[in-house]
């Protein structure tokens, strides 16, 4: 496979500095895309995500879903859920993501937007379940989203847009110095699923 056969599907970095995050925008042929699209939307136990915010009990309406190699834990916002067995069209896109990034992973994290008014956060993936350092492997399938990085320390943001049959891999110490997030959009008013494969370790199931 010709990883880099289109322009915007480029090996350079796109930090400056403190971390590493590739992007290849056409990392999924279309037909896999739309057809993984409709599957997941359809096939995926779907449920809202709960967290523990300053002690209050939030609901969000963006989905979620978690699933693994073995029944892992997984503790997100101080709400733990319990991984469930990979779907056939899950495989295929984890073998896709460790193809492209020469990785392997053992989890994947879903969310759906349900459109341009929902989107997450500042955040990191730094959670203590996860490898330190490990690779995140972001599939983005449905509605193209802009998707945003902040350094920590300096502030420095830059951004992107996460197309349909994309694939971003952020790595090394991406997750200690840099916060990203989707932000909401007036713009967008149809579903976009994201997959982030990742690593759990240190569980015994
Ligand atoms: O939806 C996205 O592109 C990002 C999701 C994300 O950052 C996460 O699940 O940790
Ligand atoms: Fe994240």
């Amino acid at each position: 496979m010709d990883l880099f056969a289109n322009e915007h599907d480029s090996p350079h970095n796109l930090l400056p500095f403190d971390g590493t995050v590739h992007y290849f925008h056409t990392a999924i042929a279309r037909d896999t895309a739309d057809a993984s699209f409709e599957n997941l939307l359809h096939n995926i136990a779907w449920q809202h995500d709960e967290a523990r915010i300053f002690g209050k009990h939030i609901v969000t309406r963006r989905k979620v879903a978690w699933y693994g190699d073995a029944p892992f834990h997984y503790t997100y916002s101080r709400v733990t859920k319990q991984a469930l067995p990979w779907t056939d069209t899950l495989v295929t896109l984890k073998n896709l993501a460790e193809e492209v990034t020469g990785e392997r992973f053992n989890s994947c994290l879903l969310n759906l937007y349900h459109d341009g008014s929902e989107g997450m956060g500042w955040h990191s993936d730094g959670e203590r379940d996860l490898r330190k350092h490990g690779a995140i492997a972001s599939v983005s399938l449905g509605a193209e989203r802009k998707f945003a990085f902040r350094h920590k320390q300096s502030k420095h943001t830059t951004s992107l847009t996460l197309a349909h049959g994309s694939l971003l891999v952020m790595r090394d110490q991406t997750q200690t110095h840099w916060l990203h997030r989707l932000p909401p959009t007036k713009k967008i008013a149809t579903p976009r699923i994201n997959l982030t494969f990742r690593t759990i370790v240190n569980q015994v199931i």
